[in-house]
């Protein structure tokens, strides 16, 4: 199983060490246009392996896409970050060009790969890659979910006092400060509703925190997160390698599903070898249909300052 992560900046790399550390993937190619970047990053890497304990082999390229040929899956990080006070909307200008041309390279060597895309604004990437690669929707998906729900349950953690590993939530809809929907009603610990141990104004208040996960971060690192980024994806890319079919809140182009169709949004899917496999489409409490179209109005005029 060969992943490709393209950017080595802080995303690319914490994605990568994840990856090698779960030790599914044979090789891991790290590819960056900074000169010697990648292959620094991977060298580094690989440094760690005698006392991590892993054997996946991580090489570094600078932008020769000819090392990812025939790659499963590649993890599209590569773009720039918001700093404090921007929005994620902020960066389509750059970033629109910059996944542009990688999901196009990607693909002249790596024809049936499966691309994870991460660089913001997500949805919106997520889609540009649909309407300009034209590959089978099963092969596209967003990372966003998967992160906002780890952040979730940190906060319904922190507020109950409770592991976190008794918790279990889900966010969907976009992955912005305003758009996402964390599903309050449906969480759970050990099976119990998370409204039987926290007040209404207190659970509001953690989908607040939760909302603003991205923008908190990076108000205190002075650039975006990437540990829990990072840690997101490698768990999506090893249901996918591993075919777990595991649920995960994903970016995936509707048609249909939650009332919404040609537009690249968070719900949840099933991932396995050949990526999206399934989505999942619960029924939503009136009020969370209302953020979820409120949310979609969002993304889709994000979408509309694409250039196609
Ligand atoms: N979807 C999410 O949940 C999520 C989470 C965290 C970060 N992000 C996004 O991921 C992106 C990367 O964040 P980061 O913190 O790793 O940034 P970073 O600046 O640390 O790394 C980005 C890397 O991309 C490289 N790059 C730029 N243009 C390139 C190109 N054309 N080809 C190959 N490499 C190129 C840069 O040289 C740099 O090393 C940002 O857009 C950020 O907003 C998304
Ligand atoms: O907040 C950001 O800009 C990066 C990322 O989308 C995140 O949620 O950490």
């Amino acid at each position: 199983m060969k992943v490709t992560v393209v950017g080595a900046g802080a995303v690319g790399a914490s994605c990568a060490e994840y990856i090698a550390i779960k030790d599914f993937a044979s090789e891991v190619v790290i590819l960056d246009i900074k000169e010697g970047y990648a292959e620094g990053k991977a060298m580094d890497l690989m440094q760690t392996a005698s006392l991590m304990g892993f054997d996946t082999k991580i090489t570094g390229s600078t932008n020769d896409y000819g090392k990812t040929a025939d790659s499963h899956i590649a993890v599209i990080t590569s773009g720039i970050p918001r700093k404090p006070g921007m929005t994620r909307e902020e960066l389509i200008g750059i970033n629109a060009g910059i996944v542009k041309t990688v999901s196009s390279n990607l693909l002249k060597h790596s024809p049936n790969v499966i691309i994870i895309v991460v660089s913001n604004p997500m949805d919106t990437m997520t889609y540009l890659v649909h309407k300009t690669t034209g590959i089978p929707k099963n092969r596209i998906i967003g990372m966003g979910g998967a992160l906002d729900s780890a952040r979730f349950k940190y906060r319904l953690a922190e507020a109950m006092e409770a592991p976190i590993s008794d918790i279990d939530g889900m966010v969907i809809g976009g992955h912005s400060d305003t758009g996402m929907v964390p599903l309050t009603s449906h969480a759970t610990r050990n099976s119990i509703r998370v409204s039987e141990f926290l007040s209404e104004n207190r659970l509001q208040q953690v989908a607040e925190d939760t909302k603003v996960g991205g923008a908190t971060l990076t108000k205190l690192l002075g650039t975006s997160a990437w540990y829990a980024p990072g840690a997101a994806v490698s768990s999506m890319v090893q249901a996918i390698a591993c075919d777990q079919k595991k649920m995960f809140p994903c970016s995936t182009m509707l048609d249909g599903e939650y009332g919404l169709k040609d537009i690249c949004i968070g719900v949840p899917v099933l991932l396995g070898k050949d990526g999206i496999e399934k989505i999942i489409d619960i029924p939503l409490s009136d009020a969370e249909k209302a953020k979820m179209k409120e949310s979609a109005e969002g993304v889709s005029k994000t979408n509309g300052l694409l250039e196609l």
